[in-house]
């Protein structure tokens, strides 16, 4: 089920497209907010790239609509170009232009766009590229010709931002290093966002709407937190399913063990060495994985385990290979476990019984 028809088409982003390329046909209807970061998540060959590629205009072959709020880049009478399309495309691949600095790659876009000197100093600002603007593009790391990319979208004055898979590239330190600025974009770049993923970290992370893509049809499209704790959808079934919680910070110590505030309770999680700093109050997403989430008859204190919740039972499933998905009730919050059949008939775990959810704070990022 989606929330499409609760979506304001008056102000929203409406998509209808249709791409036929051999075997593979996309076909999708959707109504996306016109603001916040909409993902478009779904396994590898589902017709994600398709879809940003057709709303960006570079599928010629695709037919339907596509209109963010009055502004029609296509529809059934016509058809503006790409370049036509006011849309900062990001790829996996950052295609600067090599030979040139970093400033000047900014300067591209830019000075067609007829941005303002304090556009583009407010994004290298907050992009952390002054140190970068002498180099050659060409001799950049793979994160940092990313944030360039990002910048280079922004300051074109772009209506909309697509991004199609942009961390895929890098490796996990990198693109732990990267998310942050692309949080500091969804928060302060005020125009939406249309961000391509397969990851369900960069889902959790970002998404205010999430939109699932299954052979090139939409399966679910929604508010993101509902549809990642939605448990009739594949995710709940995915090794590394888990609930997504929103979170403030409260107080963090030189170590980075950060306490939160959730609405499960307090919890302390670990924020990698980059973001040490999170000031109290900031709102942050944390996602707890159901194996990282053990479970106990009594609360005991004489563990390493930092995070220890009440919660009751409300539901246990079985999975394949002998592992049981039990889903919680914390103080209102869901919460999900993944235990083995042994655990669920030693300590008799049925529907209705409290206990204690114990989660290790190093299993939990923000
Ligand atoms: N240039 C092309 N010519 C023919 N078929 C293509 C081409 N590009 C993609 N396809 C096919 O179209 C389908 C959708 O591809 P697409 O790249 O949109 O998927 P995706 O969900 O973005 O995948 P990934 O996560 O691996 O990037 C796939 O079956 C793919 O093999």
């Amino acid at each position: 089920m989606s929330d499409e028809r609760q979506t304001d088409t008056g102000t929203g982003i409406e998509i209808e497209l249709q791409h036929r390329r051999g075997n593979f046909s996309l076909d999708v209807a959707l109504h996306l907010p016109a603001d916040g970061v909409s993902v478009v998540f779904g396994p590898s060959g589902c017709g994600k790239s398709t879809l940003l590629r057709a709303i960006a205009g570079l599928e010629p072959e695709a037919r339907g609509i596509v209109r963010l709020r009055d502004e029609v880049w296509q529809d059934e009478h016509h058809r503006l170009p790409a370049h036509q399309r006011r849309g900062g495309v990001v790829f996996q691949h950052a295609a600067l232009l090599p030979h040139l600095s970093v400033l000047d790659n900014l300067r591209y876009g830019w000075r067609r766009a007829g941005g303002t000197a304090a556009l583009l100093e407010e994004w290298i600002d907050k992009l952390e590229l002054a140190p970068l603007l002498a180099r050659r593009a060409a001799t950049l790391s793979g994160g940092e010709q990313q944030r360039v990319a990002l910048a280079r979208a922004l300051v074109s004055r772009p209506q909309w931002l697509l991004l199609d898979e942009p961390l895929s590239a890098l490796d996990g330190a990198r693109r732990a290093e990267i998310l942050p600025y692309l949080e500091a974009i969804k928060r302060d770049a005020g125009i939406p966002m249309l961000y391509v993923t397969h990851s369900v970290e960069e889902v959790a992370r970002l998404a205010d709407h999430l939109v699932l893509l299954d052979a090139g049809r939409v399966t679910a499209s929604g508010a993101a937190l509902d549809v990642l704790n939605r448990p009739d959808l594949p995710l709940a079934l995915r090794e590394d399913a888990g609930v997504v919680l929103e979170a403030r910070a409260c107080h963090q110590d030189e170590h980075g063990l950060i306490e939160l505030d959730t609405p499960a309770g307090r919890l302390h999680a670990h924020a990698p060495a980059a973001r040490v700093g999170h000031r109290p109050g900031t709102p942050l997403r944390v996602r707890i994985q159901a194996r990282d989430v053990s479970l106990a008859l009594q609360a005991h204190t004489d563990t390493s385990l930092l995070n220890l919740l009440p919660a009751t039972i409300t539901a246990l499933s079985p999975l394949p290979g002998g592992q049981v998905q039990i889903r919680l009730d914390a103080g209102g919050q869901l919460l999900l476990a993944r235990v083995s059949h042994r655990s669920v008939e030693r300590l008799d775990l049925r529907p209705g019984l409290q206990l204690w959810a114990q989660i290790k704070a190093v299993a939990l990022l923000v």
